[in-house]
């Protein structure tokens, strides 16, 4: 029998995860994505098992990148009605394993991974398809992704002013108070995006909750729930009028109703963008299309795992 292989926790993968270490790779990580065989990353579309009797579903996402030699799987676990404000509606567990032999090296918690990586990857698609403005920004939604989203947004760009709404108003003044500068509370999405440059969506609605018509025209939009095909959070109007950039064209078009339902066609990944193979369209309404790819757990995986064996060996 082997070595043991090393548990590393949520706390220690926080430590480990800043998100200026994370976003260049995970540029390199879209930008392989996108390029078929030679980027050399292998990830099937995840497997999806819906535990329909709690509303809940069970995802399997593995991923295997040449470029980082780095061998992983996502276990993911998302349940629509929480029972319990303890229990997050997102659990998650990677496995990275040695791919030279196939021995499992270490099991790292996935959740800071999940709501780290997504957060970062709206920041590389924003910085590509931002407006020339980029003064108001608005967030649909208080819960992990938002906390998450907005820690990088912060980092990342100087909005003038920023915005978030929730379904309970309550939960969105937790938000405001919590995060660390100032976060206008609007009673209703529609005031907190009118006249947004930015717009993020991070709930888990199933039917929509940002519609074209309130959107300024030349908004960026990162759309980040609707991971099922029959969820919503946008609307026709923006789904028909916006040009949209997804992550993985295969994944989006198989797995978010914005796109099964709406029949919107998908303009470009953002990795292609990166690449340079298509371009960035700032001057029109864009919608950046996020379901969450497997390879960006992997390079975040190896980020932690490689931070944790420098200072435990
Ligand atoms: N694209 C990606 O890579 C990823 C996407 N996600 C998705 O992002 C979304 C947010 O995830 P978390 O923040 O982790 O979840 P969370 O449970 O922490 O927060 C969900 C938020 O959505 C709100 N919400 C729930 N039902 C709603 C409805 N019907 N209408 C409007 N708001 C509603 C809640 O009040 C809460 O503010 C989910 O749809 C999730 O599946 C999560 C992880 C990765
Ligand atoms: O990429 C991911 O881990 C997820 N996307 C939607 C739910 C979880």
């Amino acid at each position: 029998m082997g070595e043991q292989p090393a548990f590393i926790g949520a706390k220690v993968v926080e430590k480990y995860l800043d998100f200026a270490t994370l976003i260049p790779l995970l540029e390199r990580a879209l930008i392989h994505f996108s390029s078929g065989s030679e980027g050399g990353v292998v990830q099937p579309i995840r497997t999806i098992v819906p535990v329909a009797k709690y509303n809940g579903f069970l995802g399997v996402m593995p991923a295997y990148s040449k470029w980082d030699d780095a061998l992983t799987t996502k276990v993911v676990t998302f349940y629509e009605n929480k029972t319990s404000s303890e229990i997050p509606s997102h659990q998650a567990t990677v496995l990275l394993f040695e791919p030279s032999n196939g021995t499992l090296k270490a099991v790292i918690d996935g959740k800071v991974i999940t709501d780290k990586r997504t957060a970062a990857v709206s920041a590389i698609a924003t910085k590509l398809l931002k407006p020339l403005h980029t003064e108001i920004l608005c967030i649909l939604g208080s819960g992990a992704q938002a906390q998450s989203h907005y820690q990088v947004f912060i980092q990342q760009f100087s909005f003038k002013e920023v915005r978030v709404w929730s379904r309970t108003r309550e939960k969105a003044e937790q938000f405001a108070k919590t995060v660390a500068g100032d976060v206008h509370v609007c009673s209703t999405p529609q005031e907190a995006v009118t006249g947004a440059d930015v717009i993020i969506t991070v709930t888990m609605a199933t039917q929509p909750v940002l519609f074209g018509d309130w959107v300024k025209p030349g908004a960026h939009i990162n759309a980040i729930g609707a991971c099922r095909p029959d969820w919503r959070e946008l609307d026709d109007v923006l789904m028909e009028s916006c040009v949209l950039y997804v992550d993985s064209k295969e994944a989006a078009a198989k797995e978010s109703g914005d796109i099964v339902i709406s029949k919107a066609s998908i303009f470009a990944e953002i990795g292609e963008v990166l690449k340079g193979t298509k371009p960035a369209m700032t001057d029109k309404t864009t919608v950046f299309k996020s379901v969450g790819m497997a390879v960006e757990d992997t390079v975040s995986a190896k980020l932690v795992y490689d931070s944790w064996l420098a200072e435990n060996k």
